[in-house]
């Protein structure tokens, strides 16, 4: 019987294009000054960007260096953890600000209430940084959606591709793995969730349904159907 629920967020919970087409832009138009200001007076981005001189090869000192990989980085959707701290830490003045406000499919919002109401734990996982996580939940366009989930995971627990990683997440929680169902748009997350026991569910949210022995379906009320078979 399932009794917790991990969620992927982008092409999931929220769309591709919200991501790719304002998060994403938004982090590339703030990058250089938000890392300018803060490589001098905060601890907290100068280790990310410590961080990402040691993953790139540049000095530490050459933050233009530093600045042109972020670029680099952000423009072919690179899932670097440093780079997902500092976008997160960006993201934060945006949503504060009013800039944009997350967007959550109306499905999604719907059965995440439903399912915690229903006594089911709700985790995210997701390469965005959890400060991203919390914020993109947390400023939704259906409202503060946080108070439904029990914890959130990101690429410090390992890569989204590595089975690893799941049993990570399963260790963390202390729950038999067929106990966990696991929501992403991307087959290769659900198959490294699946080589580490979880059960697994693929959201196809545009377009056509594969023909595949997979469980999928177009959105959350679909999930729910699963859910409801056992
Ligand atoms: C937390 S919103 C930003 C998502 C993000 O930065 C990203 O790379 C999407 O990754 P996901 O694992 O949610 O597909
Ligand atoms: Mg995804």
């Amino acid at each position: 019987m399932i009794r917790v629920i991990l969620t992927d967020i982008e092409g999931t919970t929220s769309s591709i294009s919200f991501v790719h087409e304002v998060l994403f832009p938004y982090s590339a138009e703030h990058m250089a000054e938000f890392v300018r200001e803060g490589a001098a007076d905060s601890t907290e981005i100068r280790e990310q960007l410590d961080a990402v001189a040691d993953t790139s090869g540049v000095a530490r000192e050459d933050i233009d260096g530093l600045i042109e990989v972020l670029d680099t980085w952000i423009r072919e959707d690179r899932k670097e953890t440093p780079l997902k701290a500092l976008q997160g830490m960006l993201w934060e003045q945006g949503y504060q600000q009013g800039a944009f406000r997350g967007h959550i499919y109306d499905d999604a919002a719907e059965y995440l209430q439903r399912w915690h109401d229903r006594g089911l734990r709700l985790f995210v996982y997701s390469s965005g940084s959890v400060k991203a996580q919390k914020l993109i939940f947390g400023f939704s366009e259906a409202g503060d959606l946080t108070p439904f989930f029990s914890g959130y995971f990101d690429t410090c627990i390992g890569s989204k591709k590595e089975s690893t990683s799941y049993s990570n997440i399963i260790d963390e929680l202390g729950v038999e793995p067929r106990t966990v169902l696991f929501l992403s748009d991307v087959e290769a997350e659900l198959k490294a969730a699946e080589d580490a026991g979880m059960r697994t569910v693929w959201l196809v949210r545009e377009g056509d349904l594969p023909v595949t022995k997979r469980a999928v379906t177009t959105d959350f009320s679909g999930v729910d159907r699963f859910l409801q078979q056992g």
